[in-house]
C-alpha cells in the first residue's frame, strides 16, 4: 500500500469544542489524515458551521451523530447532514430494518447519482464488551450480535458500519467486499486504550480488511500530533 493510499484510510476524531481548534487541527493534520470526523461534542458547541469551516477547507467530513429515532426522523436528519456537505454520516444499526430502510430509500430518491453521500451503520460501540451487553439485555456475544446487525444494515440497504476491527473478517465474510467497513478502536503500540475496549493496532485492522481507521486521542493527545500521524501512516504502509 502507497503512504497515499495509508493516508486517506485514517478518519480523524475532530473531538474538539471550539471553531479555532478545528482551524488548528485542519492546518495540522491536511495532507496527514484523509477526512475529519465531527461528532457530537463539536456539533453541539459549533453546529453545522463546524462541517462548513471544514468543507470550505476541501477536507472531507464524517458526520457522527449516531441518529436512532423514529424512521422519519433519522431519514430526514440523514438528508439533512448530506445536503449539509457530509461525504459519510451514521446511524444505530439497533434503530431496526425500518428506519434504516427508510433512510436509504429517501436519501436515493433526494440523491439519485453514484456519487451520493454514504451511510453507515454503527453495530457495537467499540466501548462495549460481553458485560456491556448483558447489562442492557442483550444475551449473544458481541461478535455474532456485530454480524446480525451488520447483516441486517446491509439488507435495508446501508452502504457500510461501523465496529471494532476485531470483527471486520466476520463481517467482510458475511456482508462482502463492496461493503464498507469502518473501524474506531484503533490503538498504535505507542497509545493508550482509554475507553475502548476492543481495540487493535493501525497495520492490523488494515491487514483484516478495514476500509477506514476512525483515530482520535492517538493523535490528538500525542505530544507530537503530526508525528503520530506519520507514524500511524508508517505502521500501515509498512504492514
Ligand atoms: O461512530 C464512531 O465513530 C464510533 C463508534 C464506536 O463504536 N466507537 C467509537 O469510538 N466511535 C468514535 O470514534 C472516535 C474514537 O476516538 P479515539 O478513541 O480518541 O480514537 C470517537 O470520536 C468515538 O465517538
Amino acid at each position: 500500500m502507497t503512504r497515499e493510499e495509508a493516508v486517506k484510510k485514517i478518519i480523524f476524531a475532530l473531538d474538539v469544542k471550539t471553531f479555532d481548534e478545528v482551524e488548528l487541527w485542519a492546518e495540522r493534520l491536511t495532507g496527514h489524515v484523509g477526512m475529519f470526523k465531527v461528532g457530537k461534542q463539536l456539533f453541539t458547541s459549533c453546529g453545522p458551521e463546524a462541517v462548513k469551516a471544514i468543507t470550505k477547507r476541501a477536507g472531507e467530513v464524517f458526520l457522527d451523530l449516531k441518529y436512532h429515532d423514529i424512521p422519519n426522523t433519522v431519514a430526514m436528519a440523514t438528508l439533512e447532514a448530506a445536503r449539509l456537505g457530509a461525504k459519510l454520516s451514521n446511524l444505530h444499526a439497533l434503530g431496526g430494518y425500518e428506519m434504516m430502510a427508510t433512510t436509504m430509500e429517501k436519501l436515493h430518491q433526494e440523491f439519485p447519482g453514484a456519487d451520493r453521500p454514504q451511510v453507515l451503520a454503527v453495530t457495537i460501540l467499540t466501548s462495549s464488551n460481553e458485560e456491556t451487553l448483558r447489562g442492557v439485555g442483550i444475551e449473544l456475544p458481541v461478535p455474532e450480535m456485530v454480524v446480525k446487525l451488520a447483516q441486517l444494515a446491509k439488507k435495508a440497504g446501508v452502504d457500510g458500519v461501523v465496529a471494532s476491527p476485531q470483527e471486520v473478517e466476520l463481517i467482510r465474510n458475511a456482508c462482502g467486499k463492496d461493503f464498507l467497513i469502518v473501524t474506531p478502536g484503533v490503538r498504535p503500540a505507542f497509545a493508550s486504550a482509554d475507553d475502548q475496549k476492543r481495540i487493535m493496532t493501525p497495520s492490523d485492522a488494515v491487514k483484516a480488511g478495514a476500509d477506514y481507521l476512525v483515530i482520535g486521542r492517538p493523535i490528538a493527545a500525542h505530544p507530537d500530533p503530526v508525528a503520530a500521524a506519520k507514524l500511524i501512516v508508517e505502521e500501515i504502509v509498512n504492514g
